[in-house]
């Protein structure tokens, strides 16, 4: 059945059995090689616009965890970047490693970081999400990697909030989080089109890689790996190493925002 997850009946090497776009022209993860992107004058700083109000929930998908906002208005928007028009805010998540040696999905120049965060957005010229994710220009995400270092008082938030969701399928109101305050001070980006990095795997979306990590303590790491893959009464599987591997280029460009 389509029960995927990260094991090793079940994780990436098996996503093609029954995804087969998992081997496709546009997949993601990539490991980003500074040196070989190319500097675009064209492209535009990104332009986000997030409203804490529109913050709705956090849960636990079996996957990650992540926080869902209400994505009715334009209030939680990315512009500008590489994209045209306007994408809508609709969830965050994280990818993180069993240990602080690898966690993210993008690596750079084949340096992995403990954890990477994606803020998923999409094209508001598609009626809904579900329809965006079909399409080729549906998508936007930004990333952002964790590096170990000061304790970040607005992870803390999140993980203050584990307790209520450490199963699969629990899910707790979580009410007026900025996104913004996860995001580096520098804006400078890596863009490239790729793909979901999870199954269904679309090719949908439009990657925006920020250069500049945010901090996470090491602590900190340790309560991401203290929630659960597994549901209330299963055997208890540590969430951890839920991130796919980086995936062959293809012939892509990817571009750089900064010089
Ligand atoms: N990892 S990812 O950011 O590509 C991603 C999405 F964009 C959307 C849904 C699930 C998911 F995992
Ligand atoms: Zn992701």
């Amino acid at each position: 059945s389509h029960a995927w997850g990260y094991a090793a009946n079940n994780g990436p090497d098996k996503w093609a059995d029954s995804f087969p776009i998992a081997n496709g022209p546009r997949q993601s993860p990539i490991d980003i090689v500074p040196g070989e992107a190319s500097y675009d004058a064209e492209l535009k700083p990104l332009v986000l616009k997030y409203d804490p109000s529109t913050c709705l929930e956090i849960l636990n998908n079996g996957h990650s965890f992540q926080v869902t906002f209400v994505d009715d208005t334009d209030s939680s928007t990315l512009k500008d970047g590489p994209i045209s028009g306007t994408y809508r805010l609709k969830q965050f998540h994280f990818h993180w490693g069993a240990s602080d040696d690898k966690g993210s999905e993008h690596t750079v120049a084949g340096t992995k970081y403990p954890a990477e965060l994606h803020l998923v957005h999409w094209n508001t010229k598609y009626e809904s999400f579900g329809k965006a994710a079909s399409q080729p220009d549906g998508l936007a995400v930004v990333g952002v990697f964790l590096k170990i270092g000061a304790k970040n008082a607005s992870l803390q938030k999140l993980i203050d909030a584990f307790e209520s969701i450490k199963t699969q399928g629990r899910q707790s109101s979580f009410a007026n989080f900025n996104p913004a305050t996860l995001l580096p001070g520098c804006l400078d980006y890596w863009t490239y089109d790729g793909s979901l990095t999870t199954p269904p795997l679309l090719e949908s979306v439009t990657w925006i890689v920020c250069k500049e990590p945010i901090s996470v303590s090491s602590e900190q790491m340790g309560k991401f790996r203290s929630l659960l893959f597994s549901a209330e009464g299963e055997a208890e599987s540590c969430m951890v190493d839920n991130y796919r591997p980086p995936q062959p280029l293809k012939g892509r460009s990817v571009r750089a925002s900064f010089k």
